[in-house]
Formats: C-alpha cells, sequence, structure tokens
C-alpha cells in the first residue's frame, strides 16, 4: 500500500494524480483519521490463518467477491462513475485486494484528498462516516473481496451527508485524535 497527497487536475481518474514533488502520506496519517491496512497473501486467501484470525478478531462474518473489470461487472462504466461520487457510508467499508490494483481516495482531517493505492494481498478498512471514493487504475481490473460485520449494507451517501450522526461521530473522533 502505498499513499500520497493527490493533486487537483481534472485528468482521467484512474492517473495516479501525484504531487509534483510527490507527498507521500503514513501508516500513522492514515491511522489517525481512522484508516488501517495489513498485507496478506492473497494466494491463500481461500484456507489463510491470518485472514481468518482477522476475520474472527473483528466480526468480519460476511464476505463476497467482486470483480472489477470491464467484462466482468455487469453496467460497469456507470458502476466506475457511482463509486467515484464523494460518499461516506454508515458502517466501515472493509476490501481486501485478490488481484490487480485500484485507488481508494479518502479526506484528511484538512478536507485534502489522500490516494490509497491497493494491489494484491492489501486488506484495508475505512472507518464509517468518512467521505472517500473509489476507481480502477489504468489496469481496469481488481478483484476485491468485501468484509462486513453482519448482514451488508452497501447504501453509500453522497457528499454533502454533514447531518448523519455516524457523520458527527466521526468528525469528533479526529478532534480526539
Ligand atoms: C473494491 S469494492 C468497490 C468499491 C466500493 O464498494 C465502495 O464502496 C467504494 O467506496
Ligand atoms: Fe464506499
Amino acid at each position: 500500500m502505498e499513499a500520497w497527497y493527490m493533486d487537483e487536475s481534472s485528468e482521467d481518474q484512474r492517473f495516479p494524480h501525484r504531487l509534483s514533488p510527490n507527498q507521500p502520506v503514513t501508516r500513522e496519517q492514515l491511522q489517525h483519521i481512522g484508516v488501517y491496512y495489513w498485507k496478506l497473501n492473497a494466494d491463500i486467501y481461500e484456507n489463510d490463518p491470518e485472514l481468518q484470525k482477522i476475520r474472527e478478531e473483528r466480526g468480519y462474518s460476511f464476505m463476497d467477491i467482486i470483480t472489477i473489470h470491464p467484462d466482468k461487472l455487469p453496467d460497469y462504466g456507470n458502476k466506475v462513475k457511482m463509486f467515484y461520487e464523494e460518499h461516506l457510508h454508515l458502517d466501515d467499508e472493509i476490501r481486501y485486494i485478490l488481484d490487480g490494483s485500484s485507488y481508494f481516495d479518502v479526506r484528511d482531517k484538512d478536507d485534502r484528498w489522500i490516494r490509497l493505492a491497493v494491489s494484491k494481498g492489501d486488506l484495508i478498512t475505512l472507518p464509517a462516516g468518512i467521505y472517500h471514493r473509489f476507481t480502477v487504475d489504468e489496469t481496469n481490473y481488481t478483484k476485491a473481496m468485501r468484509l462486513f460485520v453482519g448482514e451488508p449494507v452497501w447504501k453509500a451517501y453522497n457528499r454533502p451527508a454533514d447531518d448523519f450522526d455516524i457523520r458527527k461521530t466521526y468528525v469528533s473522533s479526529l478532534r480526539s485524535s
């Protein structure tokens, strides 16, 4: 996993959008905004004790697999557009990249975009209430396990969603971190 602050250019969302010079973001900076990640061995995801341990400890009882590729995902173009709308969820977003690569963008405390480049073996969690978005990169391919505590709720609330309790809770967690 690599993370950096994004430029403001309106070029193709699938480009890296690094600043010049690059402005990297550390694991500690990400933890301060509630973003966590692990590196696992995705070749053994079907029988991986390390993944099993994380799932048991965190109660990630639900999982499914989504393949995001023009030939594999019905209505690919619209879905990619929808994933790139800035939004939040009422629950954590937990994704384990099994193959390919892509980007998650998250807002920092000052509302600047941080780009998270994820690839095979990266498991990331975004906290409930954080504004974020997702895009494929120039490979147009990523295969991800979606994990959830209990029954999944996929509903996304596009920004502005500042009146939601979960958003207020998230924003106040930033003040105390
Ligand atoms: C890699 S899973 C597709 C993206 C998604 O589910 C989501 O909510 C992005 O924010
Ligand atoms: Fe999301």
